[in-house]
Parts: C-alpha cells; structure tokens; sequence
C-alpha cells in the first residue's frame, strides 16, 4: 500500500510545506500547549481514509477479524506462531525432566554425571527458550495492540460522523465518545486472548493427548475430557457473565454522558443553584452503576469458587491415580514426574483460559454494545449510484414536499418553492414555522418523506452528501466552534486557505477588530463551543467562513441576531458581497434585515400565506405588514 501522504492537515499546513499558523501571523504566540499536535502520525497501514463511512459489522468478532485480516493478517500470524512455540516447548520439560529424575534416580556413584548435567542443561534451555518466546510475543503485541486500538477507534469515528443529525440528538455526545475509547480499549485483551491463550491451549491439549497416550491412553483422554468439560462449563459461566457486564457498561456510559452534560452546562447549573440537585440526579446514575458492578462482582466471586473446586478436586483425583499406580509398581518416579508436571501444565492453562474466558466475554459486551450503538444503520446516507452535484446556475426548488420529525408532527404538508437562480430570499414567520427545517431539508441533514428537492434539476437525494455540503455555504445562528485558535476555526472552511485570504475573509467579516485585541490574535484558543467568544463574534466568524467557503448557494439562519445595532449595520455591506453571485435563503425574525432581498416569503405552519417584495408585501397589508408594524413601532389597526 503507497503511504499516506495527506494533502492538507486539519491546520492548513501542507506536510511539509506551509508552516504552522501561528507562524504566519507575527503577533501570535506560539499555540497552546494543550492544543494537539496535528501532525500526522499513523503508519502506513492506517491511514484515515482506510476506514470506510459506509458500513461497520455488527458483530464483536467479525469486526476484529475483519480489521486483523486487513491491517495486521501477517503479525497476527507471527503471534499464533510464537505462542505455540513457547508453550510447545513447555511441553517439553515434563519427558526432559522425567530423563533427568530416573539419570539422578540411579543414586550414588552409579549416576552418570554427563548425563545428568545434560538433561539438567535441557531443562534450563527449555525455561530460557520459552522466556525468550514470551518476550518476542510481547514484542510483536507491543506492535498490533495500540494499532489495533487506533484502528477500532478511527473505524468508528468514521462510521459515526455518516450519522444524521437526529442521531446525534438522541445519544450523548459524552456518552458515544465513551464507547469508542471502550471500544479500542477492549480489542487489545480480546486480540490477546485469541492469539495467545486460545493458541497455547490448542498446543498444550494435543501435545498432552499425544504424550500420554503412549504410556497411558485413559490418563490421556480423562485430562482431554475434563479439559473440554471445564472449558465448556466456565464458558457457560463466561456467558451468563456477559449480559451483566454488558449491563454494567451500559450504566458507566450512562453516568458519563450525564455527567458531561451536566459539566457542559455548568452555568445553567449556577444560574438555577441547581448543584445540590444536579449532585442527587448523578447520584442515581452511580448508585446504578455501583449495583450493576457488584452483581459482576458477585457473579465472578461465585463463578470462580466453582470453578476452583472443581479444578482443585480434579488434580487431587489424578494425582491419585499417578499415586495408585506407581505404588501398584506399573509406573517409575521418572513417569511419575512426566504424569504430574504434564497434568500440572495442563490444568495450569486450562484455568489460564478459564479466567480469561471471563475477560474475553465482558470485553466482548463491551465491544459489542458500542458496535450496537455506533453502527446501527445510517439514516441518511448516499444513494447506491449517488453521482456529486453540478450546481451550474443555483435553483433550489421544493417539490410537493411532506416532512415530519417523526414523533408525528407535521411541519410541511405539500410545500411547493421555486428559488431562481441567484435569487434573494427571506423566509419570515412566527416561531415553529419550519423555516429552519426547510433548510435543513435542503441540507438533507433530513430526508422528507414525500416529494423532492432539486438544485439545477438534480434531486439531492441522488447527490453525494458531501458535493452537496459543499454546494451550500451556511451562517447559522449559533455557529459551532472547535476548540482551537480562531485561526485554525476559519481555515476549517476552507484548508487550504492562503494566509492572506484568512485575513481577507476575517477582515470582510469584521473579525480583525476583535482578533486585534487577543493577545494570541489568529492563534487564541477559542475554549469549548466557543465559549471565550462573544455570540457576535463567533457569528462573525462563521460569516467568515462562507467568504472562504465561496459556495454558489448561501443560507444565512439569524445570521446576524447576535450582532448589536451598530456591527450589524458595519456587516451588511460585507453580507451585500457575500449574496453577490449566489443563491441566497436567509431567515430573520428583524425584518430590517430583508427588507432589501429580491422576494420575501412568509411562513405559516409549513405553508406560504405571502410571497413578494418587501414594498410588495407591506402594500398588501397582510401578516407580513403586521408583523412589520410591530417591529418598527408603528401602530396597528384594532
Ligand atoms: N428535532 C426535532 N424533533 C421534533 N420536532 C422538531 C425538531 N426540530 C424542530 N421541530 C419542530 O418542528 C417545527 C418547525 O421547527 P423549526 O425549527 O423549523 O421552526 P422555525 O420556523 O425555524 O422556528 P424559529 O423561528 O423559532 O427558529 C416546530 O414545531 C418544532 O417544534
């Protein structure tokens, strides 16, 4: 596979090109030091786009072995090789040891010194070789397990971010964050219990059968029986364990989304002196959680006491019948010794397995329900033959569209609009209209249930999702913010900006006057949801970025409600340019801001009541006129 070169990294910076941001502004400091570092890291074998959005198996163990098979097949077999090597040759103490008794076994001046030390060396050599095999097995983890990790972990990102929004609306984001750090946690032991006990056991069980055949073939089969046995029944264990610790996952993700929640609106949390309540409601969630591990806990406690038993009873009773038989004189002290270190081998792995059965299933839980909850079928997603979008001239038109959120409640019930090419729309009416959702529609971040949407004749549900994402410029009204520079927030517009069209697009939009006055300016860290910016500055910003963006169709949602009189009127001009040349639907409830656009449309319970300009509109009288009396004070007839 050729390495991964990426073009652009998430900063701008060409590898190796262009320098970090902050060196391209003059005033800025150096970035913060809790920033992460973006340059990329991975292999060769793991590059992101090695991880597809478009499907993600369900099931726990098809989706490790698919991720082994692609990225780690050949280690994965240098694994199984090396842990079958170092218990085989484990199995070779007990016969080695068995020579080196009856060589000693003969007492006195009659055992044969060279010999002695010989079998002695073998045995030595054997625990050196094994030690060594350890190591090497280590070794090659050391170079599979973190990969491993980091690939369950990118595969999901990658799935999820293919998720509609209403996904995302009805799962914390806490809490799906959770499961994927669970998630590439739990495939390292799962990955080494695999690859390393399964396979010693394998080893151990037909090495034993094969060796005590010979010289005893009942021994031979009860220890393979009880093994298969004992397996069998702490596998049953491990499963009933499973559902528990699945349940028990589920309440540790629980209580972490609440509690991020929670921390995420802290200052609600103030405002209301809601901190006693909010410490109770998590208190519930923990206590939950509390409970769900101590059943684990119990179950284990009970799980492993019968299992103990039964292993302690089982050696006592074939160490027994080693016993019986070399007192009857059918055996030596030297096939004494083979009997029992073999036996003890044997039983030693075999309750290795048995406890790491346990791991592996509540491992196993813990993966799988992240996969249940990452993986489940995307709502929206592209068309099988989905062809990118061509936007040539900028029509949007709306087509018989029906749409409800899906609790049943209908928000447009055969809306029918045409928006030219180039044309200035507002969209105006009372709160809960749908205004908002029709441009969402239009970002297919819904998909309507009848009718379609077309732009320059081309139904966005044919489109790929990202040519039309492309397509369409948007300000909303509370602009998401990485926690990153202010820099690094307006080149995620576009990344490969030149540093002088940042500054052009943050001048435009007004932006430089604030950043001016950061001591970090370009490389300010703006905090979480841009929390260390004002609603207006972070609005600028986002207007900022559709300069960057440069999309032929815009959608301006309250862009400037945020704004004080006096910017608003400094941006208008700016907003002026950014309309020039593109399609524009821009929704406001202060009408003054629309009242130069080229149609405006009102919106009533989904349906269009009145649709002209603005002259045209207030000449009518109607709601439109109404609710522009209200907003510049004018009187309204009784
Ligand atoms: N995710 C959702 N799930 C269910 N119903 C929703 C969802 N989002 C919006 N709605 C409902 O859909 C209707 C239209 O909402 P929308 O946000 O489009 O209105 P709007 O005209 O933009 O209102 P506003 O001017 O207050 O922003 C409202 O009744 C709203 O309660």
């Amino acid at each position: 596979m050729e390495k991964y070169a990426p073009p652009i990294d998430r900063t701008g910076n060409q590898a190796g090109g262009r320098p970090p941001l902050h060196q391209l502004f003059d005033d800025a400091p150096p970035p913060d030091r809790h920033a992460p570092s973006l340059d990329p890291v991975y292999g060769e074998d793991l590059a992101p786009e090695d991880f597809p959005q478009e499907t993600v198996p369900r099931a726990p163990v098809a989706f490790l072995w698919m991720l082994v098979r692609r990225h780690f097949a050949g280690r994965a077999l240098a694994m199984m090789g090396v842990a079958a090597l170092s218990i085989g040759v484990m199995g070779c103490e007990p016969p080695v040891l068995r020579r080196l008794v009856e060589t000693l076994g003969q007492g006195g001046h009659s055992v044969d010194a060279q010999q002695a030390w010989f079998w002695f060396a073998m045995v030595a050599g054997i625990w050196l070789l094994s030690s060594l095999c350890n190591r090497a097995f280590q070794i090659l983890d050391l170079y599979t397990a973190p990969r491993l990790r980091f690939a369950v972990q990118s595969y999901l990102y990658a799935y999820l971010q293919g998720h509609s929004p209403r996904y995302f609306q009805e799962n914390f984001a806490g809490k799906l964050g959770q499961k994927i750090k669970q998630a590439g946690q739990s495939a390292l032991p799962l990955l080494n219990i695999l690859l390393h006990d399964g396979v010693r056991i394998i080893t151990i069980l037909a090495m034993g059968t094969v060796m005590l055949w010979e010289m005893w073939p009942a021994m031979s089969l009860t220890l393979l029986g009880w093994s298969v046995g004992f397996l069998g029944v702490a596998l049953f264990y491990a499963r009933r364990c499973q559902a528990l610790s699945y349940a028990f996952s589920d309440e540790v993700s629980t209580s972490a989304g609440r509690l991020i929640d929670t921390i995420t609106n802290i200052e609600l949390v103030r405002a209301f002196s809601r901190q006693l309540f909010e410490r109770r409601q998590l208190a519930g969630f923990l206590a939950r959680e509390q409970q769900a591990s101590e059943r684990v806990r119990w179950f284990l406690i009970i799980m492993n006491s019968v299992l103990y038993t039964i292993t302690l009873f089982f050696q006592v009773l074939l160490l027994a019948m080693v016993v019986h038989r070399v007192v009857k004189g059918e055996l030596g002290v030297g096939d004494f010794v083979l009997v029992f270190s073999l036996i003890t081998i044997v039983v030693n792995n075999v309750w290795n397995l048995s406890q790491r059965m346990l791991e592996f299933y509540e491992q196993l839980g813990i993966l799988a329900e992240a996969l249940a909850m990452v993986g489940q079928p995307h709502e929206i997603q592209d068309a099988p033959q989905a062809q990118p979008l061509q936007v040539t001239q900028g029509e949007v038109v709306f087509e018989r569209l029906h749409f409800n959120h899906g609790d049943g409640h209908g928000v447009f019930h055969g809306l029918d609009l045409t928006i030219k090419a180039g044309e200035k729309v507002g969209l105006v009416g009372p709160s809960g209209a749908g205004k908002s959702t029709l441009v969402k529609l239009l970002r297919r971040q819904y998909d309507p249930q009848q009718g379609r949407i077309c732009i320059d004749g081309q139904d966005i549900a044919q489109v790929t999702l990202c040519s039309l994402n492309d397509a369409i410029a948007e300000v909303p009204q509370l602009p998401g913010m990485l926690h990153r520079s202010i820099g690094d927030n307006l080149l995620y517009a576009r990344l490969d900006a030149q540093p002088q069209e940042l500054v052009d697009a943050a001048a435009q939009a007004h932006c430089m006057a604030f950043i001016g006055r950061r001591a970090g300016g370009m490389a300010t860290l703006v905090g979480e949801l841009g929390v260390q910016l004002s609603g207006g500055e972070k609005q600028r910003i986002a207007i900022a970025r559709a300069f960057l963006k440069n999309a032929p169709i815009l959608i301006l949602d309250e862009a400037t409600s945020s704004l004080d009189s006096q910017t608003e009127h400094l941006i208008q001009t700016s907003l002026w340019q950014l309309m020039e040349g593109r399609t524009v639907i821009a929704i406001a409830h202060r009408l003054s801001t629309l009242t130069a656009l080229d149609r405006i449309i009102y919106l009533e319970q989904g349906e269009i009541v009145e649709m002209g300009t603005h002259r045209e509109l207030l000449a009518k009288q109607g709601a439109y006129w109404r609710l522009w009396e209200r907003q510049s004070g004018g009187f309204l007839p009784e």
